[in-house]
């Protein structure tokens, strides 16, 4: 039997109407890959996980998981959105929200079965100690970790991350972006990280896709982030600056890179 790719891309292109986001884009992840996805504003980085996630279908070539068609609310796919805060007031606790991963968004009491699993995600993301607290009062990085325990619920072949890593503080980055490292270590889920700040997840990276209004590029850190690449898909000048095992990238759309605080 044929060992199927989490994530294959061929000849892929998304259009809105008119609008050609990306196209040509060629791309297969294995188990455990970790790809992060940089790019400006309205690049295409959000709409290639929705097209993942089958919300969203390519105007060509193809896009398999796991060998077959994207399709909505898939299991082989887990998906942890951009760091929003949740109302101090939801009665819903951190083992609800785990327990919605696995059984879907159904209400209602946990089944017993799946109390167990339900601790055991808790537990891979050292969040036991908050399992009943109301996902309301836990801090922005204790939300993070439970958002990747429900992700991981149905035991995904590839693990969507749409910027999960605004608003939280330094330390909170490194944890959350550790976690998803060595969670894909351990289960063999391949990553694809959609971030603007590349530095969090540079020790982490396997492989760059860069999306730009001129095309797109893929490979490692250092073949991608070029001074000679990145001005050429920019179309502009751009220069890429390695300081103390970070990059700083300096012109094209410079507000979509962010510096983070532990710069000099
Ligand atoms: N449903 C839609 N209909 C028409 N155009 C859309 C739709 N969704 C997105 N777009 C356009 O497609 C382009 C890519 O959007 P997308 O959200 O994928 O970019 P992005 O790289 O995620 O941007 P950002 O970094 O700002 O989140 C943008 O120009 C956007 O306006």
């Amino acid at each position: 039997m044929t060992e199927h790719a989490p994530l294959e891309l061929r000849d892929a292109s998304l259009s809105y109407g008119e609008r050609t986001v990306w196209s040509d884009l060629d791309l297969t992840l294995h188990p455990g890959d970790f790809l992060t996805v940089l790019g400006p504003n309205g690049s295409g980085k959000t709409s290639l996980l929705r097209a993942v996630l089958g919300l969203q279908p390519l105007s060509g070539g193809t896009l398999s998981i796991l060998g077959r068609p994207a399709r909505r609310g898939s299991k082989d796919v887990g998906y942890i959105p951009q760091q929003r805060l949740i109302d101090p007031a939801t009665p819903v606790r951190a083992r609800d929200l785990v327990r919605m991963g696995i059984d879907g968004d159904r209400w209602g009491p946990g089944r017993h079965s799946h109390r167990e699993r339900v601790d055991e995600l808790l537990a891979a993301v050292g969040a036991s100690s908050y399992a009943d607290v109301p996902l309301g009062m836990l801090s922005g990085g204790e939300q993070q970790r439970v958002r990747i325990a429900q992700a991981l619920g149905t035991r995904p072949g590839i693990l969507l991350c749409d910027e999960p890593l605004l608003s939280l503080d330094l330390r909170h980055q490194h944890e959350v972006t550790a976690l998803i490292h060595e969670t894909r270590r351990a289960t063999g889920t391949a990553v694809v990280f959609v971030t603007h700040e590349i530095n969090p997840v540079l020790p982490w990276t396997d492989r760059v896709l860069y999306l730009a209004p001129a095309g797109h590029a893929i490979g490692t850190p250092d073949e991608v982030l070029t001074s000679a690449n990145l001005t050429s898909l920019y179309g502009t000048p751009v220069e890429v600056l390695h300081s103390q095992g970070r990059v700083l990238i300096v012109g094209g759309d410079e507000h979509t890179h962010h510096v983070d605080e532990a710069g000099e």
